[in-house]
């Protein structure tokens, strides 16, 4: 009898295989969960310009030095300097210019005295805001009182205080998310080496399939994997290809992922890949000269991989038959997971989320597993010598330095996809354990 792998051994034979996607140059949100494999280096300084954190008057400090609303400071308002402005006036003493947030600091002023600190020009109590240029000049020109001094560079932003030239913006290695494509676009970058979102041929099998939205023939179900997976990968960062179920022929599976390969960077199958005599996926890819005419045993191994599938038994449950291996002429990684529908997703987990992001130069482990005290009004049995992964609903805990709790949903079938369904957490019960009493900790996968 062939050897019966662990989950972890498994899961470091497809690690081993893959290579992270050759970097490409993306637009910025084309970018987006990616990671960059440049250091960018800031070209210009941020802000480019000293600019006026305020909507107010550009003034000389000596100017409103004292200035109270009893005693106000009195200047001669020479013109706005809005955001965006190139013809600045010079502010000389005894003047000002009214500027607005971001705009440029005009040459001759040293501070900015916020609207609110004036009479904005009204010549009557402090105001709240300054009318629209559109419709009122009133504050614009003629004479503004200011009630409150200014110390020098108030309410200025100096130019360079964010990021200097030069300077790492972001090193190689960083997942861009928002902050990070914002920063990028501050600087003037339009686009970034990074790796690729990896593409995904997702394929179920079975005769007994039919796409939802179709009724049912006797003896068929609704295909619910190739959704389940196409989800997955997008969810775990991937461009998803749904391709609908392929019946249960070895020939037509063949010619189905022959097709698919053009636009697959990793394939994922369901179902076909345990011991009966309809197995389809076993079938197809299991023959020697598995699309690239080698051996699909191992026989012609380059960089420690090989090229075909290689299907095995792995000590767990659910997810027991697994298939992984390099086909076609790219030597794509293709990943057959079991038809039983909590077994597959089960296995997209543990298997293919990791392969996806090590394809796109992540850490391959996306979860965290955390402790929690197991919750349920009976003792929880589990195989012994298999490593097996409940359903369980997971609430944290209120104060960190403890466990959360997890209750058992559903049974421990694999044909339970409503359980599933209201389920936010795996139970991982390792192989030596066969029971667990209520109360007992168990280390816990929160999946969301
Ligand atoms: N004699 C044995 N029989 C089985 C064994 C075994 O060791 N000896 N292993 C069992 C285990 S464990 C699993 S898991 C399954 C794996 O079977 P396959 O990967 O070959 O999957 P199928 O037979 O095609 O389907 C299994 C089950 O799942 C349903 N299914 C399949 N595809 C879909 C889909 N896309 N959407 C919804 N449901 C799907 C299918 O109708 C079957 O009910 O083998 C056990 N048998
Ligand atoms: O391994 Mo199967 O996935 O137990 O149902």
């Amino acid at each position: 009898m062939s050897k019966t792998w662990s989950v972890d051994e498994h899961l470091e034979d497809i690690l081993r295989s893959i290579r992270p996607m050759e970097p490409i140059e993306l637009k910025l949100l084309d970018a987006q969960g990616c990671v960059l494999v440049e250091d960018v280096i800031v070209p210009g300084a941020l802000p480019p310009f000293d600019n006026s954190s305020m909507d107010g008057y550009a003034v000389r400090i000596a100017d409103v030095e004292g200035a109270s609303e009893e005693f106000p400071a009195v200047l001669t308002v020479i013109g706005d300097v809005a955001a965006g402005s190139d013809d600045l006036p010079t502010v000389a003493g005894g003047q000002t210019a009214r500027i607005m947030t971001g705009a440029p600091l005009p040459p001759g002023a040293e501070a900015v005295v916020p609207v609110e600190w004036t009479d904005g020009g009204t010549g009557g109590g402090p105001a709240d805001s300054m009318p629209a240029r559109s419709t009122s000049l009133v504050g614009a020109l003629g004479e503004v009182r200011v009630h409150r001094p200014v110390t020098a560079r108030q309410h200025v932003r100096a130019q360079g205080s964010d990021v200097q030239p030069g300077t790492v913006a972001l090193t190689a290695g960083t997942v861009l998310g928002p902050p990070q494509i914002g920063l990028l676009a501050a600087i003037g970058r339009g686009s970034v080496t990074v790796r690729p979102r990896p593409r995904v041929v997702v394929l179920s099998t079975g005769s007994e399939l039919v796409p939802p939205g179709e009724p049912l023939g006797p003896g068929q179900i609704h295909d619910s994997n190739s959704f389940v997976l196409t989800a997955a990968a997008r969810d775990a960062g991937a461009i998803a290809y749904r391709v609908g179920a392929v019946a249960d022929d070895a020939e037509g599976l063949r010619a189905t992922i022959e097709d698919q390969l053009i636009r697959a960077d990793l394939v994922v199958t369901s179902g076909g890949v345990s011991v009966g005599a309809y197995d389809v996926v076993k079938e197809a890819l299991s023959r020697v000269d598995t699309f690239s005419g080698r051996d699909a045993h191992g026989d012609q191994e380059t960089d420690g991989a090989r090229d075909g599938v290689e299907f095995r038994r792995l000590a767990m449950q659910p997810g027991k038959p697994q298939g992984f291996g390099l086909i076609g002429p790219e030597r794509t990684p293709i990943l057959t997971l079991p038809g039983n529908p909590v077994s597959a997703y089960v296995s997209f987990e543990l298997f293919v989320s990791p392969a996806l992001r090590a394809l796109m130069g992540h850490d391959p482990a996306r979860r965290k597993a955390v402790p929690a005290r197991l919750e349920s009004d009976s003792a929880l049995s589990s195989p012994e010598g298999k490593r097996q992964f409940l359903r369980g609903y997971y609430t944290p805990p209120e104060k960190s330095d403890t466990p959360g709790t997890v209750r058992p949903v559903g049974g421990a079938s694999s044909h339970l996809i409503a359980a599933l369904a209201q389920a936010n957490a795996l139970i991982d019960i390792p192989e030596k354990t066969s029971e667990i009493a209520p109360g007992e900790e168990v280390t816990v996968v929160p999946l969301d």
